[in-house]
Order: C-alpha cells, then structure tokens, then sequence
C-alpha cells in the first residue's frame, strides 16, 4: 500500500486572508486535491486564525461527507480547550498534535515526550473518545525510548517532523544522516506497532528517498511545497486565461 497523501490547506488559506475575499476558496483548491489522488485534508487552525479560520472546519468537514466519503480530514495542533473542542465539531479522521507556542510562525520540533507523557495520555484518551485516530509530532531524532513513550500514551501513530530533512535535502553529506535518523525513529515505532506519518517541507525531490527508506510509511501531509508548485505549474494556463479575457487570441 503506498504512502497517502494528505494535501495542507493552511498555505492556500493564507494566500486568502490576504483580502477581504472568497478565493483562492480552500474548498475549491481541497476538492480539486481530493479528485486528483489526495486522500485527504490537513489544516493547523492556530489560535489568531492567521491562515485557515475556525469557520473553515465545517466547510471541509462537508467537502468529504458529501463528496469524498473515503477521504480522511486530518486536523492538526496544539490541544488547548479551544483546539479539543474545534475537533469535537469537525469529527476529523485524525488529529495531529503538535506542540506549537502560538508565537511560532510554523511547527519547528516534535513533543518531549517524557515531559509531556502525563498531559498527552490525557488528551488522547479524549480524543480517542470522539473516535479519531491520534498521532503525535515527533522529532525524527532515532531516540527509540521517546517512541516507547509516545506509544504508552495511546496514540496510534507519530508523525515524523522532517522539517531538518527538507531543509538539508541537496547536501547529501548532511541529508543523509536527517534521513537515516528518520528512518531509525520509523523503524523503533513500527516495531512496537505505532504506525507512522510525515510532514513539513516535503517535495517533489525529497519525497522518493524518504519513502525508499521508509517504506511503511502510512501519510504524509504537504502543504508549502505543493502549493508552491501548484503555482509555478498552474502559472502558464492562467496567464493564458487573463489574456484571453482581455480579447488576446492565445
Ligand atoms: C505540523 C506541521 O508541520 C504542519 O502543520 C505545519 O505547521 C503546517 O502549518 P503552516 O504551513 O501553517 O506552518
Ligand atoms: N504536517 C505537515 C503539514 O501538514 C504540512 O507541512 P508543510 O508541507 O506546509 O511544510
């Protein structure tokens, strides 16, 4: 079974809140990813809804129902009450959490677990309760005992945090050690039957060789980088659009 992808609408949400306007629509660009192969929608709502709003959750959460019923929404996170009880209205698939200051710009470490081991089985025992699959950020660091912890406190998955991966890929002298500290961290969970995601700063490029070493790899969750590319590839036919508009014989 290959590697699902789980399309991050946070980028195109961003790129809206810029106007006081409907588009680019998160539920346009999300149902085009889901009638393209994507199986699945992630979005990391952050308190001062800086990218996707709180109001964006039901609109997603009735993209999938009525028209991709086999699709998965993925909500990622930090749990506070506001966070928990945005995921009691949206019933997502599965929930990430992820341990994000609200100051941060964007996710940049996975959860000490052993700090942490007490509030996060409190919290996925919650979640777990509305019926959602949790995975946990993790540090792609290879500490096995870290994984053991992330296992005990109910989760059925991590997700690796490959943000020091994509940011090194290209300099194999450095992205090869990323890479083989990813692939050690996945191997100590899937041992244990802890089933494992990736995200952050993924791509086209970088994607195959962490997929070659991680072959149980269930998802990953692109969002920057695609939409980057969904700009530059989409860019030609657009300008063609504009000047058709305008009367040019294109
Ligand atoms: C957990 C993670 O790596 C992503 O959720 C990332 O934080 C995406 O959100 P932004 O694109 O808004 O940073
Ligand atoms: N969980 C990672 C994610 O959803 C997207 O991260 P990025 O591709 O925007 O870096």
């Amino acid at each position: 079974m290959p590697t699902t992808l789980s399309v991050n609408l946070n980028a195109i949400a961003m790129l809206r809140n810029r106007r006081d306007l409907p588009w680019p629509s998160v539920e346009a660009l999300g149902r085009i990813a889901l009638q393209s192969g994507a199986s699945g929608l992630t979005v990391h709502p952050r308190p001062d809804q800086r990218h996707i709003r709180f109001s964006d959750l039901k609109v997603i959460r009735n993209l999938i129902d009525d028209e991709f019923p086999e699709a998965e929404f993925n909500i990622e996170g930090y749990p506070t009450e506001e966070f928990l009880d945005l995921c009691g209205g949206a019933a997502p698939e599965q929930v990430t959490l992820v341990p994000d200051d609200p100051t941060q710009a964007t996710s940049d470490h996975g959860w000490d677990f052993s700090r942490h081991q007490a509030f996060l089985t409190d919290v996925v025992a919650k979640l777990k309760k509305m019926g959602t699959r949790v995975s946990l950020f993790a540090d792609g660091d290879g500490d096995a005992d870290a994984v053991q912890i992330a296992k005990a406190t109910g989760a059925d998955r991590i997700e690796l945090y490959t943000g020091p991966y994509g940011g090194c890929y290209g300099s194999p002298e450095r992205a090869g050690p990323s890479l083989e500290a990813l692939g050690k961290t996945a191997d100590a969970a899937l041992a244990i039957d802890l089933g494992v995601n990736a995200g952050h700063d993924l791509t086209v490029a970088n994607l195959p060789p962490l997929v070659k070493r991680i072959p149980k790899l269930a998802e990953v969750s692109i969002g920057h980088g695609l939409t980057a590319d969904a700009l530059e590839y989409g860019m030609a036919e657009t300008v063609r659009r504009f000047c058709r508009a305008l009367g040019h014989k294109i």
